[in-house]
């Protein structure tokens, strides 16, 4: 059906293109008669209009994204009605998306119009000695109906098309995990992570409440427009080492469907630079800024790395080697602090930006202000609370005989989460649930012992400390 309508529409435009010829022998008016004339008469044999869509548009490196939203959206339907197809495979081999090979024609329907759909490609002058053959094809989609239908189709049509296919990458899309390298560029790799909030271990109405404000933010544009903010939030998680700082940040990546960016501070070298990478962020993304107190310190100079020589260098070379260092390190607190909410920070939207850091009163207050970092989350020891809920992800139980006991030693003592979550992990296939738990027991016991231990050291020592100064005295 398109190749019909696509022949007689060929053969309309060479009628059109004899015409432009002959008319410059006809009086201006006569010829401006009769080419109305034609068209009348054209339009009546050929009362479609189309619409192309190419994958490349000339100003742009990057495919069209209504392109790759139609293609998706017809791979719905396409996969079914056209004859030769396209396989794309992704998800590690797990998914494949089938799309119409060029020249393959499919009709949709919407609110009882038909519209025709067909692919094809040209073939573009070679540009780069890199590029591949499939590289110089300009493919594209163009879109077939009757001229009647025009506003409809350009109005309703087109959006519901665009927003079905963009639906359907999202649902398809792999979560990426991107680091800063040289220069100002991100590089990635598919994010896989396995931790979620149903893996993380906490209070479930402290886990409540961070679910409740991500959802709360994922629906909130509108909100943000109205109150004049760009759609952004800071998370500071704070806490001891393995507390499930790193893990919180993957389950939230997981729970909002975002991309992860890791930006290693220590790699940028200006606060310009910080600008461009954080330009090169895309929306729906968190990015985060791990151990942010090893990274800047109070007055906001970055801090030398340690074993870094302090004193005169010996050579010129390693004089040299030492101001490069610092060039690489010239970011500053105030250049942190606009990367986060200064004027370029409102390019893209909806994204989190995620500090984490086992030292929150190291922090200078102005980078952690409510705000800058909206919400601040304390990752602590591991409650009766956060022990039921590894309990039940390693051991699958939900009570046992030993919860009391170990519920009073976790009163008892400190111990994160990790080291529990280590102790409760089968160490053979003999070991059961119990032992596991016996296990958790011992090594409670253990850390108390080593706490008192600790304590009674430290007021030996500071018994010893002002026997010594009053000795002196
Ligand atoms: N709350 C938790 N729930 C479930 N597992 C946890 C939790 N906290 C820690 N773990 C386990 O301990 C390991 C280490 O946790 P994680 O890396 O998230 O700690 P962290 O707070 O980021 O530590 P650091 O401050 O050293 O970076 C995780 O791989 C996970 O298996
Ligand atoms: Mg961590």
């Amino acid at each position: 059906m398109v190749g019909d309508m696509t022949q007689l529409g060929s053969m309309m435009a060479g009628l059109m293109f004899l015409w432009a010829i002959f008319k410059q022998w006809f009086p201006e008016e006569l010829g401006n008669h009769i080419e109305n004339y034609f068209r009348k008469i054209g339009s009546y044999f050929y009362p479609y209009i189309t619409i192309t869509f190419p994958e490349y548009q000339s100003d742009e490196f990057e495919r069209s994204k209504a392109y790759i939203a139609i293609d998706r959206y017809l791979s719905t339907n396409s996969s079914k009605k056209a004859k030769r197809l396209k396989a794309n495979v992704i998800r590690n081999c797990k998914t494949v998306i089938l799309s119409m090979a060029a020249y393959e024609e499919v009709t949709d329907e919407f609110q009882g119009i038909q519209i025709w759909w067909s692919s094809g490609k040209s073939n573009a002058p070679q540009q780069t000695v890199f590029s591949n053959s499939d590289e110089n094809e300009k493919r594209y989609y163009k879109l077939t109906c009757h001229r009647k239908h025009r506003d409809i189709i350009t109005d309703v049509y087109l959006h519901h098309v665009l927003d079905n296919g963009m639906a359907i990458i999202m649902k398809n899309r792999q979560r990426k995990l991107y680091t800063n390298g040289k220069w100002t560029s991100w590089s990635h790799i598919i994010f896989e992570h396995p931790s979620t909030f149903d893996t993380l271990a906490m209070h479930p109405e402290k886990k409540k409440e961070i679910l409740n404000d991500l959802r709360t933010f994922r629906k909130s544009e509108n909100y943000y427009k109205k109150v004049g903010k760009s759609w952004k939030r800071g998370y500071l998680l704070y806490g001891p080492p393995g507390t499930g700082k790193s893990s919180m940040i993957a389950a939230i990546a997981d729970f909002l469907d975002y991309d992860i960016y890791d930006l290693e501070l220590t790699s940028v070298n200006d606060n310009t630079d910080l600008k461009k990478l954080l330009i090169n962020t895309t929306s729906k993304s968190i990015i985060v800024i791990e151990d942010i107190d090893c990274s800047l310190d109070l007055t906001g100079q970055r801090k030398e790395k340690k074993g870094e020589k302090t004193g005169k260098e010996k050579n010129p070379d390693q004089k040299n080697e030492k101001d490069k260092k610092k060039k690489g390190s010239e970011v500053t607190l105030s250049g942190l602090l606009n990367f986060i909410d200064g004027l370029w920070s409102a390019c893209g939207s909806e994204r989190l930006i995620v500090f984490t850091t086992n030292f929150v009163e190291k922090l200078d207050p102005a980078l952690i202000r409510r705000g800058r970092m909206d919400k601040h989350i304390e990752l602590s020891y591991c409650c009766f609370e956060t022990f039921k809920a590894l309990a039940k992800n390693y051991l699958d139980l939900e009570s046992h005989d030993l919860f009391p006991s170990i519920s009073r030693l976790l009163e008892e003592t400190n111990m994160t989460p990790a080291d529990v979550a280590e102790n409760l992990m089968p160490k053979s296939d003999e070991e059961d649930a119990e032992s596991c738990l016996l296990d958790l027991i011992k090594a409670l016991n253990n850390a108390k012992q080593e706490a008192r231990l600790k304590a009674l050291d430290d007021v030996g020592i500071k018994a010893s400390n002002e026997d010594s100064s009053d000795g002196e005295a």
